[in-house]
């Protein structure tokens, strides 16, 4: 089993680290462009092994893509993230055409292989590697809901004084900072509706904290968050490989699902060794439809950019 990640910044590195730690691949090939930087970080993770008990192997390399020949996952990261003030969309003109490059050369050499997205703005970049790569659906997954959802957790287990663990709350739509749905109304704290404990004013603070989690943090650190994203990222990937069925919220192609067409979105889905594999359908009260539609137009426009600026042809 061999698992790429590209990208050995903040997430990148961050997801080979999660990854390595778990043990489910013989080799992990981290890439980058900038010359002796994964390598870098490759053997300090390496290092660690000693102290840590893993038996993975993790080797970097500068941008080349025959080392990372016969991989059945890869996790793209490459592009630039946001500073304070910036949104993800703002991203799209640097990180469109990196994410292309990057999906065309991993398919030259792994053309079964199953593919991540998580450079930004998420949901268009993962619907600009489906299309300009023509591979199966299934094997595009963009990752934002997994993140946010357990930032939701977060937000939720912080005002309940909770385990985040025993906290069952997804988000949808797009990760964006205005897109991004907490469905606070399913959310449940063992089987009890977590709305049984919260007022309509603590419930929509919670909400908004979590839609601008990833802006919080980028305030905070001066560039976006990574521990959280490398852990996300490293949980679908274990999903995958071990064909676990786990359920994430993703950003998945969607053909009529949800009422949308023609679009990468988060949804629940199943994810195991098919990539991802089934939708999973919720009963969405007329508000969240609503704030759902809404979302995708907003998607919708920026991947319109990826036409209007010739990085897809209709
Ligand atoms: N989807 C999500 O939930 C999240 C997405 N992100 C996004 O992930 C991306 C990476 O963020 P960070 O790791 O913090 O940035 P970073 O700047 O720390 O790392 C990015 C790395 O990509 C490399 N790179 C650039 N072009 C490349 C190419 N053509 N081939 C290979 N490597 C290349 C750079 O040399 C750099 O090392 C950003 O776009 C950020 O917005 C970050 C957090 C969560
Ligand atoms: O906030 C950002 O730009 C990075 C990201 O997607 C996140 O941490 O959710």
């Amino acid at each position: 089993m061999k698992i790429t990640v590209v990208g050995a910044g903040a997430v990148g590195a961050t997801t080979a680290d999660n990854l390595v730690r778990r043990n489910i691949a013989e080799e992990i090939i981290l890439l980058d462009i900038k010359e002796g930087f994964a390598e870098g970080k490759a053997q300090d993770m390496m290092q660690t092994s000693a102290l840590l008990g893993f038996d993975s192997k993790i080797k970097g390399v500068t941008n080349d893509y025959l080392s990372t020949a016969g991989s059945e996952v890869a996790v793209i990261t490459s592009g630039i993230p946001r500073k304070p003030g910036m949104t993800r969309e703002e991203l799209i003109g640097t990180n469109a055409n990196i994410v292309k490059t990057v999906v065309d050369n991993l398919i030259k050499h792994s053309p079964d292989i199953i593919i991540l997205i998580v450079s930004n703005p998420m949901d268009t970049m993962t619907y600009l590697a489906l299309k300009s790569s023509g591979l199966p659906k299934n094997r595009i997954i963009g990752m934002g809901g997994a993140l946010d959802s357990a930032r939701f957790k977060y937000q939720l287990s912080d005002k309940l004084n909770a385990s985040a663990n025993d906290l069952n709350a997804i988000v949808i739509g797009g990760h964006g900072d205005t897109t991004m749905i907490p469905l606070i109304k399913h959310a449940t704290w063992n089987s009890v509706a977590v709305t049984d404990f919260l007022n309509e004013d603590e419930q929509a603070d919670i909400v908004k904290k979590t839609m601008v989690g990833g802006a919080t943090l980028t305030a905070l650190i001066g560039t976006s968050a990574w521990y959280a994203p490398g852990a996300a990222a490293a949980a679908m990937v274990e999903s995958i490989v071990k064909d676990q069925n786990r359920l994430f919220t993703a950003s998945v192609y969607l053909e009529g699902e949800y009422g949308q067409e023609d679009i990468n979105i988060g949804v629940p889905v199943i994810i195991n060794k098919k990539g991802w594999d089934k939708i999973v359908p919720m009963k969405l009260s007329a508000e969240e439809e609503e704030l759902f539609k809404a979302s995708a137009d907003a998607v919708r426009k920026m991947n319109q950019v990826l036409f209007d600026e010739g990085v897809l042809k209709k």
